[in-house]
C-alpha cells in the first residue's frame, strides 16, 4: 500500500455521485521515485481535485515525466493510483485511469462525435468556445486549437481518474485559454481527480495551481506561492 495522500479522508478507490450524476474520484495520484532521462526520482502526491503545475525550461524533461506517469515510456520507480500501481495494470488500462492529454492530440474517425463515448452537453462546447456543432465535423478540418480543446473535452468525457496535462492551452490566444483554463479547474476540482498540469505562464500557474513544482538542475523543486 503506497498511498499517503489523504485529504478527502479516505485511502480507498472509491468514486461516489455528484448530484450531476457524475463519478467522484476520492483518489490520489502518487509517484514513487518515478525516474527518466536526466531528471532525479520524482515522488510526489498529487490529492484528489488538486492542481499541481510542473513548469521548467524548454527541454528540461516534462512531457517525459508525464509520459513517464501514463507508463508511455520505461522508466524507474512507480506511479499509484488510490491503491493501484502502475505496474499491475496493462499500459492501456492505466491510461484509461491516468489519462495523458498531449498539447497535439491525435484524432483517427472520420468525424469528432466517432471519437467520443457519449456525446458532451451543448454548455460544454459553448464553454470552451465551440460551435454547436462542431461535434458532426470531420477531423480534417480542425484548427490546432479546436483539436487541442475537442482533445481536452474528449478526455474528460472518458471518465478518468487523474489528469496529466501537458500545455494545454498552448495553442490558443489569451482569451480562448483562459475560458480553456477555467472551464478545466472547475471540472478537476468539482470531480476530484489528481491533476499535474504543465505550464510555462507564470499568470495561469498563480490562477489554477495548488501547489508549483519547477524542474531546474535535473531536479523536480518546490517553488513557493511568491514566485508567481
Ligand atoms: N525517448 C527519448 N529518448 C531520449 N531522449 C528523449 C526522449 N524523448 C525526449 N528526449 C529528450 O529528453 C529531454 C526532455 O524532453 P521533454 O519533451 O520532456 O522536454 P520538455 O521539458 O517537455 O520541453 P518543452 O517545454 O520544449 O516541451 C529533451 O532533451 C528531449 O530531446
Amino acid at each position: 500500500m503506497a498511498s499517503t495522500c489523504q485529504p478527502a479522508g479516505s485511502r480507498h478507490c472509491h468514486f461516489f455521485s455528484t448530484r450531476r450524476g457524475k463519478a467522484l474520484s476520492e483518489e490520489c495520484l502518487r509517484l514513487d521515485r518515478v525516474a527518466i532521462g536526466e531528471l532525479a526520482e520524482v515522488s510526489l502526491d498529487v490529492a484528489p481535485g488538486e492542481i499541481v503545475c510542473l513548469s521548467g525550461a524548454s527541454g528540461s524533461g516534462k512531457s517525459r515525466l508525464l509520459r513517464a506517469v501514463a507508463d508511455l515510456e520505461p522508466h524507474g520507480g512507480e506511479a499509484w493510483l488510490g491503491e493501484r500501481a502502475q505496474s499491475s495494470l496493462p499500459g492501456h488500462v492505466w491510461r484509461r485511469c491516468v489519462m495523458l492529454v498531449p498539447a497535439e492530440s491525435h484524432w483517427w474517425e472520420e468525424t469528432v462525435g466517432e471519437h467520443f463515448p457519449q456525446e458532451p452537453e451543448a454548455s460544454e462546447l459553448e464553454a470552451l468556445g465551440l460551435a454547436p456543432d462542431a461535434l458532426a465535423w470531420q477531423v480534417g478540418r480542425l484548427s490546432t486549437g479546436e483539436k487541442q480543446r475537442l482533445g481536452l473535452l474528449r478526455a474528460v468525457s472518458r471518465e478518468p481518474g487523474a489528469l496529466l496535462l501537458d500545455e494545454p492551452t498552448a495553442n490558443l490566444d489569451d482569451a480562448t485559454s483562459e475560458c480553456v483554463e477555467a472551464w478545466l479547474k472547475a471540472r478537476i476540482h468539482e470531480r476530484g481527480w489528481p491533476t499535474l498540469w504543465v505550464a510555462h505562464d507564470r499568470g495561469q500557474i498563480a490562477r489554477v495551481a495548488g501547489r508549483h513544482r519547477r524542474i531546474a538542475n535535473g531536479r523536480l523543486e518546490e517553488v513557493d506561492a511568491a514566485w508567481t
